[in-house]
């Protein structure tokens, strides 16, 4: 079901409705968007113009992946921890979350240390082609690349079970056609709650030709 309220006023109250979050998991995603609004201020975590609408468009649209992937995730260009930090947040832990620029790792550390979760998360200062071999049963990655980049990075650390959870815009059939010229893999197309556009490629067996 698609968000129904105005962007203007969806915001804490509306996140925890729709994704039954408790009080005391709520106020954990309130610290971590005043970090997000502070942090913002001294680097480019996430685009300006939509920090305003934080709790739809960054927790909101992270929160609806956890029903499609299971533990242990491994979160690809996880920046201000989109959608890594959300899910650990949300009980979908344990998740590796990788990132090269050392200022958005700081941040990350940051916000588990303070909402309780570093136990939950691994975050890794590190290129994703620099990274040692882990096994993740969902790789998910958001707003870091086409599918063809997204395969070629992380098909070392998949089998043909690993689910792979990766929420991309409009273009979603046509990253799809141009993976496929590359790589044979199984896969669902999951409309997004927050954009009427934006599909969620849910795939699986993902191969090399
Ligand atoms: C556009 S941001 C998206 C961040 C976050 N997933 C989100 O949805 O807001 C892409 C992130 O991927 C990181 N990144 C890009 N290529 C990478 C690579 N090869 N290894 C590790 N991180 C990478 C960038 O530093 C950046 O923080």
């Amino acid at each position: 079901m698609l968000v129904d309220v105005s962007r203007e006023t969806y915001g804490a109250d509306q996140f925890a409705e729709q994704f039954d979050v408790s009080r005391e998991t709520l106020a954990c995603f309130e610290t971590y968007a005043a970090m997000l609004a502070e942090w913002q201020g001294r680097m480019n975590l996430v685009g300006p113009a939509t920090l305003a609408q934080t709790w739809e468009r960054h927790f909101a649209d992270s929160a609806q992946l956890v029903p499609l992937g299971a533990a242990p995730w491994l979160d690809l260009g996880a920046g201000a921890g989109l959608p890594g930090l959300v899910i650990a947040l949300l009980g979908g832990g344990p998740v590796d979350l990788v990132e090269a620029t050392g200022k958005k790792t700081e941040f990350l550390a940051a916000v588990a240390e303070a909402t309780g979760i570093a136990d939950q998360v691994r975050i890794h200062r590190s290129r994703i082609e620099a990274m040692p071999l882990l096994q993740p049963a969902t790789i998910v990655a958001r707003a870091c690349a086409s599918l063809s980049q997204l395969f070629d990075w992380g098909i070392r650390f998949a089998g043909p079970t690993t689910r792979w959870v990766l929420p991309k815009g409009a273009r979603a059939a046509d990253e799809i056609a141009e993976a496929r010229l590359r790589f044979r893999f199984d896969h669902d197309l999951v409309p997004s709650v927050t954009d009427a556009q934006a599909r969620i490629v849910v795939a699986t067996n993902v191969r090399r030709r």
